[in-house]
């Protein structure tokens, strides 16, 4: 057989098999399956209380029950705790950004840096997220609490990044940003991170500005998958807009 045939074929950085979560009892996601290839820009897309930030618990093993099995980048971490999954270049850029408003841009820049003081590969430094994100640079000094929620948002995605990450799932990132926040930082920061060829997960209410980013696009309905394709695919079928995203 020719060696193309027979060569392996690279492992998904993330796969979903089967997976399903609860919160005491009542169920939110039911038999999900799902492989991203490394590089892909995954727009996470559903209504309200469709499952989507618990889809991205069960992934991190943060909350809900979990049954079905978890594997990042070849390793099956089903029921592994957080931090260890993280150590794989995993990182989340949550919800309210959950950056510390007391410390200033750099101090929580270092903190990141420290929880993986022992990572072999330090492809991020400080020098590098202060030249893809200058904005942060310029505020570097000034208290965290005191930025805007655009340059919040970049500092949440630097202090993901420099836990040496090369995969980051992000949640609501365009929550509460003016339209040109949203242009600035999305579409221009995180379109470079993923032209850089960084793999990434976006759930986003904002249809259109996550599938302007993403490769591929998966829509969530009452916790199970109804759509999984092209942004393109999706884009066209405006009965399934209408139906499952409200549009
Ligand atoms: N900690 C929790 N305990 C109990 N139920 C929860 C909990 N977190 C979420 N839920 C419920 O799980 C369902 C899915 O919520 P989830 O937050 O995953 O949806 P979502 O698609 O991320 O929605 P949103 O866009 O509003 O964040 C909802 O019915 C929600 O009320």
């Amino acid at each position: 057989m020719p060696a193309l045939l027979t060569a392996e074929k690279p492992a998904a950085c993330l796969s979903l098999s089967g997976l399903s979560a609860s919160y005491d009892g009542v169920g939110i996601l039911s038999d999900v399956d799902l492989a991203l290839a490394q590089g892909e820009v995954l727009a996470l897309l559903g209504r309200n209380g469709a499952g989507k930030t618990t889809l991205i618990s069960s992934i991190l093993n943060l909350e809900p029950t979990v049954g079905g099995r978890v594997s990042v980048k070849g390793h099956d971490v089903t029921g592994w705790p957080t931090h260890r999954i993280a150590r794989l270049g995993l990182a989340l850029v949550p919800q309210g950004r959950g950056v510390f408003p007391n410390l200033t841009v750099e101090e929580n820049l270092r903190m990141a840096m420290l929880w993986t003081r022992g990572a072999p590969d330090r492809r991020w430094t400080l020098e590098r997220a202060y030249e893809v994100f200058p904005r942060l640079a310029e505020r570097r000094r000034s208290s965290s609490g005191a930025l805007s929620g655009g340059e919040r948002q970049l500092l949440a995605i630097a202090r993901a990044l420099l836990t040496q990450a090369d995969f980051i799932i992000l949640d609501e990132p365009s929550e509460g940003l003016a339209p040109l926040a949203i242009e600035d930082v999305i579409i221009g920061s995180v379109g470079r991170l993923a032209r850089e060829g960084l793999t990434m997960v976006i759930a986003e209410q904002n249809v259109a500005m996550a599938l302007r980013l993403a490769t591929r696009a998966v829509v969530l309905a009452h916790g199970r998958i109804v759509f999984d394709g092209a942004p393109a695919t999706l884009l066209a079928d405006t009965d399934l807009q209408r139906e499952h995203l409200g549009l």
